[in-house]
Parts: structure tokens; sequence; C-alpha cells
């Protein structure tokens, strides 16, 4: 049987992945969106919801996870994250495997997946791509967001693998300090060389 290509896209918070994700959507390579997915399962009536209610006692609510409050708890509390995490990450670890079954036949597929270096087993994906950006860019975009505090951003960042580390683990690395249209360039530059790999 065929098997796609598997791309990972990961980097840091606000780096520009769901925008470059969408790009590669775009030029038609089927998206895994992992944060999406967690998103619908922690919604109104999500599968996720019974477990973390449990773990979280007043965390949910008709809307699903009140993610202000549940991010308040986790963030600055590992025990507690790694609790959530133990509810969330196998449950997406599923649907993953489930979209690459959907699309056995495509040249290539993209999982974009925020902690692919913190949190992932990176074995099975072929090559990854981390989206970049200048600190000082990073920052802008991030503290631009409703509902983001210095300490928060402070918190995030403390979680996640730098930038640096993850540019040097990288296959290819996006630009995405650059207007957009730069940056969409880079990713069909990308696609086009990988498909001509694969012919
Ligand atoms: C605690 C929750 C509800 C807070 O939601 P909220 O909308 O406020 O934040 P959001 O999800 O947008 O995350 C904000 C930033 O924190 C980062 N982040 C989220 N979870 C984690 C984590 N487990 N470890 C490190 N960084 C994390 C994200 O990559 C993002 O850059 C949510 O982040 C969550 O359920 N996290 C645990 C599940 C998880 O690991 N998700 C990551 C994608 S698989
Ligand atoms: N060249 C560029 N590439 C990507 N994003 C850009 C670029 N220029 C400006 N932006 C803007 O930066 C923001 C990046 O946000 P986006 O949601 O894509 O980041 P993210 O990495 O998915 O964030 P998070 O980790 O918090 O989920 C968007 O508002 C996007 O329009």
């Amino acid at each position: 049987m065929s098997k796609p290509l598997i791309l990972g896209l990961t980097g840091s918070i606000g780096m520009g992945k769901s925008t470059v994700a969408a790009m590669f959507a775009d030029l038609g390579v089927p998206v895994f969106d992992a944060d999406a997915e967690v998103r619908r399962m922690q919604g109104p009536g999500g599968e996720l919801l019974p477990a973390i209610e449990e773990a979280f006692p007043g965390s949910t609510g008709p809307e699903g996870v009140e993610r202000q409050k549940l991010g308040a708890q986790v963030f600055g509390d590992p025990a507690a994250l790694a609790r959530l995490e133990s509810i969330v990450h196998p449950a997406v670890r599923e649907l993953r495997e489930d979209f690459l079954r959907n699309n056995a036949h495509a040249p290539m597929v993209l999982f974009d997946i925020p902690l692919l270096f913190e949190k992932t087993d990176i074995e099975g994906i072929d090559k990854v791509v981390v989206v970049s950006a200048p600190a000082e860019v990073q920052r802008a975009r991030v503290l631009a967001r409703p509902d983001m505090t210095e300490a928060k951003f402070a918190d995030i960042l403390a979680l996640q693998m730098p930038d640096g580390e993850k540019r040097a683990r990288a296959h290819f690395v996006i630009d995405t300090g650059l207007p957009l249209d730069e940056t969409r360039r880079q990713v069909e530059e990308l696609v086009d060389k990988l498909k001509a790999q694969l012919r």
C-alpha cells in the first residue's frame, strides 16, 4: 500500500503555524490540525469533557472547557499539566492515525503539531518543518492577542523548546517574520521540491 510523505509542522507560540498550515492546505496538501482537534474534543459535547471535569472539577461548562480557567490551573503547575496531557494526547494520537488511514493515497500530508518536539512521538514523521520569526515579532504578535498577559506568555515560553533549538532540529525552516506573500512563496517552493523528490 502506498504511504504519503509525512511532514510535521511546528513552531513556538505565535510563530505562524496555523497561517502556514493553511498555505499548505491551499496547495492541496491534507492537513491534520492537532490544536483544532483538541478544541473540538474540549468543546460543547466534546468527548474529553467527562474526564477533564473529573480531573479538574469546575473546569467545564455548557460551552465545554473553560480554557482561560483551565489554562490558569495548568500552565504554572507541571503535575496538573501532565494530568491534562494524559487525557488529551492519547485521543489526539488516535485521530492522527485515522487521518493517515483516510489519506493513504495522498503524495504528502502535513501534521500541524504545536508540541511536536516537546510532546509527540515523532517516529513516523519523515520531515519536520519549523516556522520561525524573530523573537520580537513573536512577542508583539502574542501580546496583541486578547486574554494574553506577559506572565502567561512567559509561562508558555518556558514550557516550549527554544526557537533556536527547534530550528537546529528542523529539516526545513519557513521564515514567518516576512510579509505573508514571501512566506507563501517559501511554502510553494518547499512543496514543489518535495513533490519533485517523490517522482
Ligand atoms: C490548557 C488549555 C485548555 C488552555 O487553552 P488556551 O486556549 O488558553 O491556550 P492554547 O491551547 O491556545 O495554548 C496556548 C499556548 O500554549 C501552548 N501549550 C498548550 N498546551 C501545552 C502543553 N501541554 N505544553 C506546553 N505548551 C502548551 C500552545 O502550544 C500554545 O502556544 C489547552 O492549552 C490544553 O488543553 N492544553 C493541553 C493539551 C495540549 O497539550 N494541547 C496542545 C496541542 S496537542
Ligand atoms: N509571514 C507570516 N507568516 C505567518 N504569520 C504571519 C506572517 N505575517 C504576519 N503573520 C500573522 O501572525 C499571526 C500568526 O498566528 P498563528 O495563529 O498562525 O500562529 P501559531 O503559531 O499557530 O500560534 P499558536 O502557537 O499560539 O497557536 C497571524 O495573525 C498572521 O496573520
